[in-house]
């Protein structure tokens, strides 16, 4: 299995990364919220800038200033709206904003994978320090092919496979972390998967002894169903942690 590392911090054979994500309306405020997550248990920070009210004017100074207030790892997230995101996308604004990114420092991009055929000029442009998450979403599934669409996650040029499905049912949580752990003992490439809602909540505890190396919480906004607070899943865990 492919150790996962993003920016200065890797996760363990016993313990996946904590990402939080930032959820602002404009970058200021995300800023502030950098500066909370920034005392949190959380390893990595998510800036998910499809919830700033607009993305025209988000230059390479604003997203420095979110890299410094937080001084954690920080992956850029545009979400789209075909994938759960706030954000319709639009190829040329993608293309600036993703560019600004990796200018002002983040460790990480999340690319959906249905863009990367898009997106080959900013593919082109990524240094290879900064790491690629080819990522995708099932908001109302659980596909039933899951092994192999993970399988042909690993062939793409991406650095690592994020994956997400919602549960129907319980056996659903189930073929998840199956499908995670047959891919990831294998695969070259680390994963992080998860089962969305609070059926998957389980999955956001456990999957690292699946094989998904990093889980998702919620510390200031949730930004999908089924994160549990950062405090619960350290109380799951049995990790002591004071506020
Ligand atoms: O891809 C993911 C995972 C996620 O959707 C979750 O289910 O926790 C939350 C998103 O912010 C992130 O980009």
């Amino acid at each position: 299995m492919k150790q996962l590392k993003i920016g200065a911090v890797a996760a363990t054979a016993d313990r996946p990364l904590i990402a939080a994500p930032i959820t602002a309306y404009t970058w200021q405020q995300a800023v502030q919220q950098a500066d909370l997550l920034k005392k949190s248990a959380v390893d990595v920070v998510e800036w998910r800038v499809d919830y700033l009210e607009t993305l025209d004017n988000l230059m390479v100074t604003h997203i420095q200033k979110v890299c410094q207030a937080t001084s954690k790892p920080v992956i850029f997230t545009w979400r789209t709206q075909a994938e759960g995101g706030a954000k319709a996308y639009s190829r040329r604004t993608y293309e600036r904003v993703y560019l600004n990114a990796i200018t002002a420092g983040v460790a990480a991009l999340d690319i959906e994978i249905n863009l990367l055929a898009d997106q080959k000029n900013l593919l082109k442009t990524i240094p290879n320090d900064v790491q690629i998450i080819g990522s995708k979403h099932y908001f109302t599934k659980t596909p039933a092919n899951l092994v192999s669409l993970l399988d042909n996650m690993v062939t793409l040029p991406i650095d690592i496979i994020k994956l997400a499905t919602m549960p129907q049912q319980l056996s659903d949580v189930d073929v998840l972390l199956t499908s995670t752990k047959k891919v990831a003992k294998n695969a070259n490439k680390p994963l992080i998967t998860m089962a969305m809602g609070v059926m998957g909540m389980p999955s956001r505890i456990i999957g690292r002894r699946y094989g998904s190396q990093l889980t998702f919480v919620t510390v200031i906004n949730s930004s999908a169903p089924g994160q549990l607070m950062v405090t619960d899943l350290l109380q799951k865990w049995g990790t002591r942690y004071d506020i």
